[in-house]
């Protein structure tokens, strides 16, 4: 019968390590987490309150754009490099075609402030490990191309004047670096990651030092066994960062724990600032979110996230996109999503016009995005639910119309409705029906809305029936 049971035994523990470990049984770590639960400070807070972001791929890679020699590649477009389709010295050449003549980042920024977008996660350096900034530390960068210049400062510049703030994506993984290893096998390796390693500290002080005003670091390419055997040394270069840049922002994927744990440490506790994990997916409930912020990545195409020519399968509608936002908001999180330019630095039209309809509905809408949380009420089929931090006022972010046209609202017991209108148009109210205590119908005026629309509840707590004082009889 234990024979039986080993199995089980290790199925059951890999699962539980996803999942914070019950009280009691947690482990002594030196490299796990060294925060339980969510940050409190300003920088934090910030963050927390963008709701909407935007994230750029942009590289070499942007240039075959998923094709190459009349092929197409069925892999994520910045993947190019990896696929047998292409030499990985061909790929290499492309540095000495990159000449992005089309790239404005005033006009980048433009689309991503009409967007809504709150910040913007740009890639500085993705796996292939070209990078879009000059950096001391390799020639495979952009002062060895065509262009020449710096394409992060413009960048960094024209958001943070459009009032946007900046995320540098930073890739471990680099392909172009000849000490970066999968794994760790023999004592060469390890000379040479010891080497990588010295690398990668000096590309990210660097990034630091030469962008003061990024809000932090979206990290990557930190899934391989080479890395993850790097728990003390990712832990004390994430402190140093900090130190460096007080109020940085780092997630779950920078490092592992002393047992190679990711996202979550051995114990269950989330490692960085938020999750990361949740990337092309949103959670359904607020339960898988275990009290933690996080951000949600999401392409328009189904797994694309450099230039793809080729913009084939589902393609996200705006609508959708919508949805997919108001559902990150109304469970804690940030929905990123993600822009593709073109090797010549221009974006294509199906994504400026998704940011600009996206935009056109933000305008709108969007105080019931920046700034809004989980509103802690029953899940409904007709949409989301958000909460203005710090307030009592709710948002119902409306995606499915009932055909009955009554949107059922349940509060918390000694909560009622003191007004409900559609947000944007105050005049449009509406009467709630309470059907039974702290739960009422919202009855639309027409179930015909062929877009999300949200209407606003301004809620307060019951007051007790003040007990009436009755004068004592004269
Ligand atoms: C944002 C994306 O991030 C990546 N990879 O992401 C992950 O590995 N995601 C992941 C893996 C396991 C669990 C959860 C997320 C990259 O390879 C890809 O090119 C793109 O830059």
């Amino acid at each position: 019968l234990l024979l039986l049971l080993i199995p089980l035994m290790f199925t059951c523990q890999t699962s539980l390590a996803q999942q914070p470990a019950a009280q009691g049984d947690k482990v002594s770590l030196v490299h796990g987490a060294h925060r339980t639960g969510r940050r409190t400070d300003a920088a934090m807070a910030r963050w927390r309150a963008y709701g909407l972001g935007q994230f750029i791929h942009w590289g070499l890679y942007s240039i075959p754009g998923g094709e190459w020699d009349g092929k197409t590649y069925n892999g994520a477009a910045e993947w190019i490099r990896s696929w047998d389709g292409i030499t990985k010295s061909a790929y290499d050449s492309l540095i000495y075609h990159f000449n992005p003549v089309k790239f404005d980042a005033t006009a980048w920024a433009a689309a991503a402030q009409q967007m809504g977008a709150k910040y913007v996660t740009i890639t500085t350096k993705h796996h292939d490990g070209f990078c879009l900034w000059p950096s001391k530390y390799t020639s495979y960068t952009v002062a060895s191309s065509p262009y020449k210049k710096d394409l992060i400062k413009p960048l960094v510049d024209a958001y943070n004047k459009a009032g946007i703030d900046v995320i540098l994506y930073f890739s471990i993984m680099d392909w172009s670096n000849p000490d970066w290893r999968y794994d760790i096998k023999t004592k060469d390796d390890s000379i040479a990651f010891e080497r990588f390693k010295k690398f990668t500290r000096n590309q990210l002080l660097e990034l630091l030092e030469r962008y003061p005003t990024t809000k932090g670091l979206w990290f990557d390419g930190t899934w391989d066994n080479a890395w993850v055997k790097q728990a003390a040394f990712a832990d004390e270069l994430e402190t140093e960062m900090r130190k460096m840049r007080p109020g940085l922002i780092i997630g779950s994927r920078f490092r592992a724990d002393e047992n190679g744990k990711r996202h979550f440490d051995t114990n269950g506790q989330l490692m960085g600032d938020y999750e990361q994990g949740w990337e092309r997916k949103i959670p359904n409930t607020i339960t898988e979110v275990h009290g933690n912020d996080w951000d949600c990545v999401m392409t328009v195409p189904e797994n694309q996230w450099g230039y793809n020519a080729a913009w084939k399968g589902h393609i996200k509608t705006t609508d959708e996109l919508l949805e997919m936002l108001a559902k990150c908001v109304s469970l804690d999180g940030n929905f990123v999503l993600n822009f593709g330019p073109k090797g010549d630095g221009s974006i294509r039209k199906e994504e400026l016009s998704l940011a600009r309809e996206i935009g056109d509905w933000m305008a709108v809408n969007q105080e019931a995005i920046y700034g809004c949380e989980y509103a802690g009420l029953e899940p409904q089929n007709w949409g989301y639910f958000t909460k203005k931090t710090g307030t009592d006022k709710i948002y119902m972010l409306v995606f499915n119309v009932p055909v009955s046209g009554a949107l059922r609202v349940k509060l918390p017991v000694q909560t009622s409705i003191s007004k409900a209108y559609r947000l944007g148009q105050p005049a449009q109210t509406f009467v709630p029906e309470e059907i039974q205590a702290s739960e009422s119908f919202i009855h639309l005026k027409t179930t015909s809305e062929k877009h999300p629309f949200v209407i606003v509840l301004e809620t307060a707590k019951k007051t007790e029936n003040p007990k009436v004082k009755y004068e004592k009889a004269k």
